[in-house]
């Protein structure tokens, strides 16, 4: 288990994070999201003891992280930072023996992710002949040559195509299976759903939600609702209990409620129109909860 207890890391005086704390469960993947200087890079890299906190402390299965732990954990930095002027082989055979892998196994293990990511044929290439993807693939690689019971991802999906975004979930998934703790950091907010359970949202260093995703959904409460229907009027809308945002978008309406049992005092009103097409609750999504919480857009914090 990965455990992040009241960190507060500062450049000089300026504090790029502050009291962050969460705990990522084995074969958990935990989502660190946040916008340009949110702090995620910062996070990881206090993670792997590349940082001291001036506050707090991270433990990995319950000891500070070390040279011995090291071996079992696998980084994949943002920055391109791979030796460009090596070549593929050459490069993870360095990457994997700092990681105490023998050379025999580094091979194996390589030829089979080349294989996997359809880049066989890139193995004597040099690093700077290959695109930025297939860079990525390599960097992903090299994260995963000593077969890590900790998997740290920076950003790891950004810039890739949806076709080897989704090859990188699909490792990234069976190494949660396999009982791997797994935390990757994101800019974007909207897929992570769908890819892990639970999150931290950082802004300017500070948390802004914490938890399992299911957990904050419930405790916002707050409900949309999609509507189509005819004869549906505004004011009366609006002056149901609860309902706090009327929106007429084409030929749908958005009904935004403060839970779920004014949803039901809504469908008490429109069971009295006609032509019915339409009634859908949803609850409100990350996007929408982050706005009320840290009261601008994810994209603009
Ligand atoms: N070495 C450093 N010295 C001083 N300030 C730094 C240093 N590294 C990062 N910062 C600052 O700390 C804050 C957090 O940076 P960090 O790189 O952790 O953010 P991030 O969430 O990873 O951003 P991005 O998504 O842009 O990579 C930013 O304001 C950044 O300018």
């Amino acid at each position: 288990m990965l455990e992040v207890k009241d960190v507060t890391l500062k450049y000089g005086d300026f504090v790029a994070v502050e009291n962050l704390s969460f705990e990522v469960n084995k074969g958990e993947i935990f989502g660190l999201l946040g916008t340009n200087g949110a702090g995620k890079t910062t996070t990881f890299r206090t993670i792997m003891g590349l940082l001291y906190p001036s506050k707090g402390y991270v433990k990995y299965d319950g000891e500070f992280v070390s040279y011995d732990t090291v071996d079992r954990i696998g980084y994949m930095i943002e920055e391109r930072s791979l030796l460009t002027k090596l070549t593929v082989k050459d490069l993870m055979l360095y990457f994997g023996q700092l990681k105490n892998v023998d050379a025999k196994t580094i091979l194996e293990r390589l030829d089979y992710w080349l294989k996997r990511f359809d880049i066989e044929n890139y193995k004597n290439k040099k690093i700077k002949e290959l695109s930025k993807g297939n860079q990525q693939k390599i960097q992903f690689i090299s994260a995963l040559i000593n077969e890590p019971s900790l998997l740290v991802l920076d950003e790891p999906f950004s810039g890739l195509d949806v076709i080897n975004m989704e090859l990188f979930v699909e490792v990234i998934k069976e190494y949660k299976e396999k009982g791997c703790t797994i935390i990757f950091s994101s800019h974007q907010i909207d897929h992570v759903e769908s890819f892990c359970e639970r999150l931290v949202i950082l802004q300017k260093g500070k948390t802004v939600l914490s938890g399992l995703i299911k957990d904050i959904k419930k405790e916002f409460k707050k409900h949309t609702i999609k509507l189509i229907a005819d004869g549906i009027e505004k004011d009366k809308l609006k002056a149901i209990k609860g309902v706090y945002d009327v929106i007429e978008n084409s030929n749908q309406w958005i009904v935004k409620v403060e839970n779920e049992a004014n949803a039901m005092d809504v469908f008490e009103y429109v069971k009295t129109l006609n032509n019915i097409q339409k009634f859908e609750v949803e609850e409100a999504s990350l996007s929408e909860i982050f706005i009320a919480k840290a009261g601008k857009k994810y994209e603009e914090a």
